[in-house]
């Protein structure tokens, strides 16, 4: 990483350039409620940040999202004044001078001035003051002394500490308690595994490429999925080309699990209609279209390969683009449907197997999403509940008898999982719950079924939920 601390940049007087972007792109996320991800791109593009740079920059805008709330417990011990009552712009300034100081590997002396710097940049000579004496008093700990100082002790309140310790709410710790069960071993395994980015997975698109052109590329097998693999030392993926053409795609080793689970579930019969209810932005949408497409067992059992197709709904015009971007590159007769997943325009079991991968809170995609577990609240659970059963009501009304549902969240909250699927199987005596594992062939720690749980912590992946219903 390059040294841009104030000795080494000289005369230069004004902030430092990446330091700079990165406030501002905190800024957008906090304020106006950016993305991330997102706002990082578009700015690290516009101020021609590369290299090393750019790494400092994500490293700057993700960690100081990320661990926003546990900076405010020891920012809250160092300010005179509540920490609601400060600017929000100053306690961002705050926020990312905490974590240089406590998780990154910059100089103390270099963190303070730079941040003093770029305050009387953004925010005038006035308020300087203050952020010099509040990051000179973060400083004097490190972030292990800072925890034994401020976090309740594990004797006292469990989860009150790793909620400081590492980084998550308490309420979004307490549905992983439940959700990991008995004994919840794990928990910190699986809270810290959320604290680090994920590796780049990529997928072969079936019939479109394979693993070996991707090792090829530069990648490495996945662990389970036969089409998976993974780019090591990150990099863009654009730059391969089979991914360029769409003959493969990025996409988590999880979610890639899950479709292969709903494409090999045992079925009798037909199996050339699938369906994809809720379907953007289509990375499982061209997983099920290129393995379909495959497959094609025409009406009345006669095979008949590349006549599969897939159906897939989505209700947001911009994602229902996605969807047929993601879809472009796969051969047949697949189609996207912009509509509500809960109103079919379809005759009741249309198809053999559908995939209700709902709305769910992300909470299984923290590691992607460094600002999210601070913005979603218990109420977003509570409001997506009716949408969710909704949604799988009308996915088992669309499957026809004997074919298969695949129940998909990617999160493990168990209001958005298991009690969903409880509450819709107990008004529905046309379906029941089968035994998944058997359907992650290899795949270790899937539970005691007889739905599935993957997890960051477990295996890499994001924490999607998988449950197979079958229509009677
Ligand atoms: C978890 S995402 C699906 C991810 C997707 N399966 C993939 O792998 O790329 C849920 C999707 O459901 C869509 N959605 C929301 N309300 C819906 C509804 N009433 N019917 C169908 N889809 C809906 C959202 O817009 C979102 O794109």
């Amino acid at each position: 990483m390059s040294d841009r601390s104030p000795r080494n940049r000289g005369a230069q007087r004004g902030p430092d350039r990446v330091r700079k972007v990165a406030y501002q792109v905190i800024r957008q996320v906090t304020a106006e409620g950016g993305y991330a991800n997102l706002a990082l791109n578009k700015a690290l593009r516009e101020a021609r940040l590369g290299g090393r740079d750019a790494a400092f920059c994500t490293e700057l805008v993700h960690g100081t999202l990320r661990w926003q709330g546990t900076y405010d417990v020891f920012l809250a011990r160092s300010v005179s004044r509540r920490l609601e009552d400060l600017d929000p712009e100053l306690l961002d300034l705050l926020r990312l001078g905490g974590h240089q100081l406590l998780n990154m590997r910059v100089d103390s002396y270099a963190a303070v001035s730079e941040m003093v710097t770029l305050t009387r940049s953004e925010l005038g000579q006035k308020r300087t003051g203050l952020v010099n004496a509040v990051l000179r008093k973060i400083s004097q700990r490190s972030l292990d002394q800072w925890i034994a100082a401020a976090a309740p002790s594990v004797e006292e309140d469990l989860i009150g500490h790793l909620a400081v310790a590492d980084a998550h709410p308490r309420w979004v710790i307490e549905a992983f308690d439940r959700a990991l069960g008995d004994g919840a071993d794990g928990l910190e395994d699986l809270l810290a595994a959320d604290n680090e980015p994920p590796r780049v997975t990529l997928v072969a698109r079936p019939g479109l490429s394979d693993v070996d052109e991707l090792v090829r590329a530069g990648a490495a097998p996945a662990r389970w999925s036969p089409y998976g693999a993974v780019l090591e030392g990150g990099g863009d993926p654009g730059r391969i080309e089979a991914v360029a053409t769409g003959r493969a795609g990025v996409q988590d080793e999880g979610s890639q699990l899950v479709a292969l689970a709903l494409a090999s579930a045992r079925l009798e019969g037909d199996d050339a209609d699938w369906l994809d209810l809720c379907a953007g932005p289509g990375g499982k949408s061209a997983l099920l279209a290129a393995l379909v497409e495959q497959r094609g067992v025409g009406r009345g059992g006669a095979p008949a390969a590349g006549a599969g197709r897939l159906t897939a709904v989505e209700p947001l015009k911009h994602r229902a683009e996605l969807v047929r971007a993601n879809l472009r590159a796969i051969p047949g007769d697949h189609k996207v449907l912009v509509g509500d997943g809960t109103k079919p325009t379809w005759p009741a079991g249309s198809f053999d197997r559908v995939l209700a991968d709902v709305p769910c809170s992300g909470l299984g995609a923290l590691r992607r999403r460094p600002e999210a577990r601070w913005r979603r609240t218990p109420d977003d659970v509570r409001e997506l509940r009716p949408l969710q059963e909704n949604l799988l009501d009308s996915a088992i009304t669309s499957v026809r008898p004997g074919g298969v549902v695949a129940y998909v969240t990617c999160s493990p909250h168990p209001d958005e999982t298991r009690a969903v699927v409880d509450a819709v199987l107990a008004r529905r005596s046309d379906a029941q719950l089968e035994d998944a594992r058997d359907l992650f062939p290899g795949v270790p720690d899937l539970g005691a079924g007889p739905d599935v749980q993957l997890w960051p912590h477990l295996h890499g992946t994001d924490a999607m939920y998988l449950a197979l219903i079958r229509r009677t």
